[in-house]
């Protein structure tokens, strides 16, 4: 009890009603006050009814903030009568003496009853505040739970009518996304099975007059005596949703999201061992959803992934040329590496990339044994530093149905790939046109890929759903109109209407950028297998071809393809001669050259991913380069700010430092500053400088050790 009427003499008690107290202290308050006042009072001869109005006043201040805060009746008597009691006994002492005995003694068991009295009090007004509060959520799960009586009440109803089956619904659980609900239902007896009320599933979905893409599905329940019913109410996959813009780490192991369910929840895939297939015919979205798959992969750091797409390569150039072109920079200017880690778009380095790539395979078998031993494990460990590889075919599906007698020999590679090569962490992700009975007719494919994904887009043709997902049953291409909408199922779900997110070309420059510190490199025993097919895959002659693919095209997803096909070029796929022709005074094929060339030196020297010897890898060895070439293939300038004048070659650190450079006028900058700034070592520093001086950007002032490199401006 709060009892702060101390000092009547002196100024008056200070009054402060609602001040904090506890039992005991409130006593001992209230005890030490009266007996303060009453010895002060009778020293000095103070009219004893002073004493009774203070405690008068108290009683009266207390039970209006009691009531104000809304104690209970009898909190407030309690306190407003241990304010008239020590009034009371203050008083009595005043006018019969306070230091006796009997005057003692009482204040004392006055002072007893006032801490019982209070702390009594205090325990009831603490079980009325949380009875409230559990009346108040009495109140809310009852709304809810009669909501879910009545959703119960309503589906066995319909249960009954459309299957005619009597189901006894066990529980109903509100999706936290608020798009649908789940229920939980008994079986009658006599040996129903799910499959009762699954195979009704769209007839439900008419009878509850759902929305357009909004199903019932159901699937078996914990035990065969019950069954799961996901009843979808808002359709989210109508609406486009772009993919999530946190780019974090992910791991092969943990999964990896490639797109979203009807109740919004991302969906994720495990391909540690498994390998998916993905279907999707001409304009429902596959482009995209291949674009999403690369996004996964980029952000995992534990995957390398090798991109086969004998369409022009355009499923990975996106992701390889922007990095390449030298466009994009990391947070300290530093180059960015590819988002892919190799890239393939002809049937020769295709071949060269399997070929490889079965090396590694059998190559980890043997020297990771140990490793395999000490782990218990016949899985090969994968981790950052030995890197799953996923390899990407787009298409893939129809090279290993082609009649083609070169595409049979990429075909028996491919699936001798997906046989041998589980274990030692190399899966891969074949595309396809249709879900034809020759692509599912490969008993290797039906084996090993069991993550399936039908992007059906509201096409029908060639879209048998129940050869994509055996014993899934319900689906129909017309529950996923949408682009990017369709199927997915993997071995740890059913197959189930999902939606892939829409993947944005500025997100796949974003996602190159913020990943390129996360790629894991190739582990040293599968670098030594892979040799010199792997450690030159950016070599000028192997990637001249992606010059011609960004003449006049964009490589944006949603566009689909970025350079036509070839008829008669030569070249294994790519029409170049076409792109050529539009632009043949220009000269691509030095600068081409001159462009591999620096991003192998750029990635060299920043990830020292790419050491070949005898490489003419270093801008100053590239002594046949004309040192004005336009650059038509790439289109560079294009890509680059507005007006912004690029360096012609040499790292992508080094507009930087000529920058800095003009910036330091007349006096120039020594080398070992200008490695300082851009946090490279000198001799690297010093040798692109060097170039650039050759190529007429600097001007090299000699002077023994205060020799300096000038912008020409300031010569
Ligand atoms: N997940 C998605 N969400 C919303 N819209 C999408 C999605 N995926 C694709 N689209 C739309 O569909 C268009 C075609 O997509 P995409 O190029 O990926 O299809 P495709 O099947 O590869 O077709 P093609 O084979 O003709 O290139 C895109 O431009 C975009 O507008």
């Amino acid at each position: 009890m709060t009892t702060n009427t101390a000092n009547t003499a002196s100024g008056g008690p200070v009054l402060d009603w609602a001040a904090g107290h506890g039992p005991v202290t409130g006593a001992l308050s209230a005890t030490t006050g009266a007996f303060a006042a009453a010895t002060t009072g009778a020293a000095t001869g103070m009219p004893p009814g002073w004493a009774l109005a203070v405690g008068a006043a108290g009683a009266l201040g207390h039970t209006i903030a009691g009531l104000r805060v809304r104690n209970a009746g009898r909190t407030v008597a309690t306190r407003a009568a241990c304010w008239l009691l020590g009034a009371g006994w203050t008083t009595w002492a005043m006018a019969t003496g306070p230091l006796t005995w009997t005057a003692l003694g009482s204040l004392a068991a006055l002072g007893v009853g006032i801490g019982t009295a209070n702390r009594s009090a205090d325990l009831y007004e603490e079980a009325r505040e949380e009875e409230a509060i559990a009346a108040a959520e009495r109140q809310v799960a009852a709304e809810l739970s009669a909501e879910r009586r009545a959703i119960a009440a309503e589906w066995a109803d319909r249960i009954q009518r459309v299957c005619g089956i009597t189901v006894r619904v066990l529980a109903v659980e509100m999706w936290p996304t608020g798009t649908g609900f789940s229920l939980d239902a008994e079986l009658p007896p006599g040996g129903a099975t799910y499959d009762k009320v699954a195979k009704e599933a769209p007839r439900l979905s008419a009878d509850a007059r759902l929305p357009h893409g909004c199903t019932a599905t159901a699937s078996p329940g914990i035990d065969q005596g019950r069954v799961i019913l996901d009843v979808t109410t808002v359709n989210v996959l109508a609406e486009e949703r772009t993919y999530p813009d946190d780019y974090g780490p992910l791991s092969v192991l943990t999964g990896i999201p490639w797109g979203y369910r009807t109740n919004a929840e991302e969906i994720r895939t495990y391909l540690r061992e498994q390998c998916a297939l993905v279907v999707g015919p001409t304009g429902s979205g596959k482009t995209n959803m291949v674009h999403v798959i690369l996004a996964g992969f980029a952000r995992a750091d534990d995957v390398l992934t090798f991109v086969i797409d004998l369409n022009a390569g355009s499923a990975g150039l996106p992701w390889v040329l922007p990095a390449l072109s030298g466009d994009l920079r990391g947070p300290d200017g530093a180059p960015v590496r590819p988002g892919i880690d190799w890239l393939a778009a002809t049937h020769e380095e295709a071949t060269i990339m399997l070929d490889a790539v079965l090396r590694i395979a059998r190559h980890r078998k043997t020297v990771y044994q140990d490793l395999m031993a000490r782990a218990n494990t016949d899985l090969l460990p994968i981790s950052a530093r030995i890197p799953q590889i996923m390899l990407v075919v787009d298409e893939g599906a129809e090279i290993l149905t082609s009649t083609d007698r070169a595409m049979r020999q990429l075909a028996a590679k491919i699936l001798e790939v997906i046989r041998i090569a589980r274990a030692m962490g190399v899966r891969t992700v074949l595309t396809a046109l249709g879900a034809t009975g020759s692509v599912l007719g490969n008993l290797m494919i039906r084996r090993e890929a069991k993550v399936r994904v039908a992007l059906t887009g509201g096409e029908t043709e060639g879209m048998d759903l129940s050869k994509m997902f055996p014993g899934t049953r319900g689906l129909r291409t017309d529950q996923a109109p949408y682009k990017g909408s369709g199927f997915l199922g993997t071995p740890e779900e059913t197959a189930g209407l999902f939606k892939a997110w829409r993947i944005l070309p500025n997100q796949i420059r974003d996602i190159t950028t913020a990943t390129t510190d996360r790629h894991p490199v190739l582990d040293a025993p599968s670098k030594e297998a892979a040799g010199d097919a792997y450690t030159r895959r950016w070599d000028p002659d192997r990637t001249a071809w992606m010059r011609d693919t960004t003449s006049g095209s964009d490589t944006s997803t949603g566009t689909g393809t970025t350079a036509a096909q070839t008829t008669g070029s030569g070249r294994d796929g790519l029409n170049l001669s076409a792109l050529r022709n539009e632009q043949p005074e220009q000269g691509p094929e030095p600068d081409a050259d001159a462009l591999a060339a620096r991003f192998m030196a750029e990635i060299d020297k920043t990830f020292g991913t790419t050491a070949e010897p005898g490489t003419p890898d270093r801008p100053e060895q590239r002594d046949d380069k004309p040192p004005t070439a336009p650059r038509p293939g790439l289109n560079l300038s294009a890509l680059r700010g507005q007006g912004e004048q690029a360096p012609e070659a040499g790292p992508a650190w080094l507009a930087d430092a000529i920058d800095a450079i003009a910036s330091a006028g007349a006096a120039g900058m020594k080398p070992s500053a200008i490695a300082e700034l851009v946090g490279k070592d000198r001799k690297t520093v010093r040798a692109a400088l060097r170039a650039a001086a050759e190529r007429g950007e600097l001007v090299y002032r000699d002077n023994g050790p205060h020799s300096v490199y000038l912008h020409p401006d300031h010569a």
